[in-house]
């Protein structure tokens, strides 16, 4: 099936309290994602997000989201808290993705960072191999981690992606801009953390509702439009 004749899949991420994990998994969304980057103001400790976890499964896809992690530790991660997805937020390569893929036996999104359309070149090395990619904004230069910074990237250069592989958008998205987002970009997904948050890691559970309606009605139209 393509990517367009799917229902728009969203994934809240960051998620790190009972109350606002609740709040997302009333709203419906497909993932949820749980942090395991220590730099991250979103980090969950692997008991907590065990816990976390527990509340989700089978009521929306877990996604636990690492930066440059070995497979080892992946392998001890992955069995203490049960994800259904693992989305690799780091430099991971091609062949570093397949082995993950691999050893975990977990479906994988890979997240690259963009700034302009030469960053694009590297969508076709991981198609095939991840089962996602996710389109996210390059953090800032400076920054002690590799996104959930809220900044957006020009959506009109995915103008000439290649549809075939499903792909995700991330970067900036609030409740606000969701729709223009999924007009221009046609995403799989979206993915959002901190334009659902008052503060960096912490979910604001009536912004995360708003994104949601937000992006469900901008994909209805999209789809009435024929567009998606
Ligand atoms: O959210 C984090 O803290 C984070 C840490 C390390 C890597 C990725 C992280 N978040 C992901 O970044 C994008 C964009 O986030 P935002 O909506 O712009 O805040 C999203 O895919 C998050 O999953």
């Amino acid at each position: 099936m393509s990517a367009s004749a799917q229902p728009l899949a969203i994934k809240i991420c960051g998620l790190s309290t009972p109350e606002t994990l609740e709040a997302a998994l009333a709203t419906g969304v497909e993932m949820i994602g749980l942090v395991f980057h220590p730099k991250s103001p979103r980090f969950v400790p692997p008991e907590e997000a065990a816990a976390l976890a527990a509340m989700a499964r089978g009521r929306a896809e877990i996604v636990a989201l690492v930066v440059d992690r070995d497979i080892a530790e992946l392998t001890d991660l992955v069995e203490a808290v049960r994800p259904d997805w693992l989305q690799l937020h780091g430099r991971e390569t091609p062949e570093a993705v397949r082995a993950i893929r691999a050893a975990t036996g977990l479906r994988v999104i890979k997240a690259l960072g963009i700034a302009d359309r030469h960053d694009l070149a590297a969508f076709a090395a991981y198609q095939g191999i991840a089962d996602r990619i996710l389109l996210d904004a390059k953090p800032p230069k400076d920054a002690a981690y590799p996104g959930g910074h809220g900044r957006t990237f020009d959506w009109s250069i995915l103008a000439a992606l290649d549809r075939t592989s499903p792909f995700m958008l991330s970067g900036g998205l609030d409740p606000v801009n969701v729709a223009q987002a999924i007009a221009m970009a046609r995403p799989w997904g979206v993915d959002v953390s901190s334009g659902v948050e008052r503060a960096p890691g912490v979910k604001d559970v009536d912004r995360i509702t708003e994104f949601v309606v937000a992006a469900r009605a901008a994909a209805a139209a999209a789809a009435e439009a024929g567009r998606t």
